[in-house]
């Protein structure tokens, strides 16, 4: 993808901002008191547990919640005015899409937002879908039904179809969940070449932040209910993390300095399976990441 030829708008310091902002659904306020900015070209998780309200911010900040109190700026501009220049990646999409679709169809569903109109797109929006699934690494299967697809390349085409309007911005809900190890990696450096090669402001609501820690500058967790953003090193403390997911968690520095969060009753620091198997992990992650970096 060549976003560089476009005329691209000057870049903002922040490409999100939420001043004092809550968000009630069904008459309960689900977080409140969301102050903070996260920098553009960034890639930052949202954290927290079940029903926090990780979604709920995606949504506030997409402009498909109102809020009860407080304001949302999105690149620049109130929650809901910037979607052109938004690609979002719903938590349910495996699930939900047309299978019958093929790969290139769905992905032109993000340039055009019609799955009919396949012989009416012009060569430029081909193009913009052809970059997309080129990125993605799934050219080679256009043709193919989504229905013949891995749920690992699933999210792949999921991926590409948020990325076929060439957004500053890319949001992505859960796309790491039900992915196997291999299909989890392939995700994360697709977001991490996303970042460094396109410039592009990354946000992912995650529950298990290992696979993402390479890649991450900083976090939205969803603590008491209030939304706090931190830089991913402060973030990465046992108490903070412990209080966060209301059960005990540590931060491991591994051989490679690469840190790691383990639930410490599965996990010895100093003997154990578990330990070897995650520092492997993170190791090789750091390693792909120190590349693409
Ligand atoms: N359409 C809705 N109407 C009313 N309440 C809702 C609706 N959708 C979600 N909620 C409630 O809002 C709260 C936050 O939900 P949300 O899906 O944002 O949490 P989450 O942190 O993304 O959860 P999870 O980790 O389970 O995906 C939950 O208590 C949920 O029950």
């Amino acid at each position: 993808m060549n976003q560089h030829d476009q005329q691209t708008p000057p870049r903002l310091p922040s490409a999100i901002s939420l001043q004092q902002a809550a968000v009630v659904r069904s008459g309960r306020t689900i977080w409140s008191q969301g102050s903070f900015s996260i920098p553009t070209g960034s890639i930052t998780a949202i954290v927290g547990t079940n029903g926090a309200g990780k979604t709920t911010l995606m949504q506030a900040e997409l402009g498909l919640l109102p809020l009860s109190s407080g304001s949302i700026s999105v690149l620049g501009q109130p929650a809901g005015k910037a979607t052109q220049s938004i690609g979002y990646v719903p938590q349910s999409y495996t699930t939900e899409v047309d299978s019958n679709l093929s790969v290139e169809q769905s992905v032109l569903l993000g340039v055009n937002g019609t799955r009919f109109g396949l012989h009416r797109t012009s060569k430029t929006e081909r193009a913009q879908a052809k970059q997309a699934m080129d990125f993605t690494g799934i050219s080679d299967r256009a043709q193919v039904r989504l229905s013949e697809l891995s749920g690992g390349l699933r999210q792949r085409v999921a991926i590409a179809q948020a990325l076929a309007s060439q957004p500053q911005l890319l949001m992505l809900d859960e796309p790491l969940a039900n992915l196997d190890l291999a299909s989890q990696r392939e995700s994360v450096q697709v977001l991490a070449r996303l970042n460094q090669e396109l410039g592009m402001t990354i946000q992912v609501v995650a529950h298990d932040l290992n696979m993402l820690l390479p890649i991450l500058d900083g976090a939205v967790y969803l603590l008491d209910g209030h939304p706090h953003y931190a830089r991913i090193g402060d973030v990465l403390d046992g108490d903070l993390l412990t209080h966060l997911y209301g059960t005990q968690v540590e931060v491991v520095t591994t051989a490679q300095g690469q840190m790691f969060i383990s639930p410490t009753h599965t996990v010895s620091q100093h003997s154990g399976h578990h330990v070897e198997q995650t520092d492997a992990i993170a190791s090789s992650l750091a390693a792909s990441s120190q590349e693409n970096r």
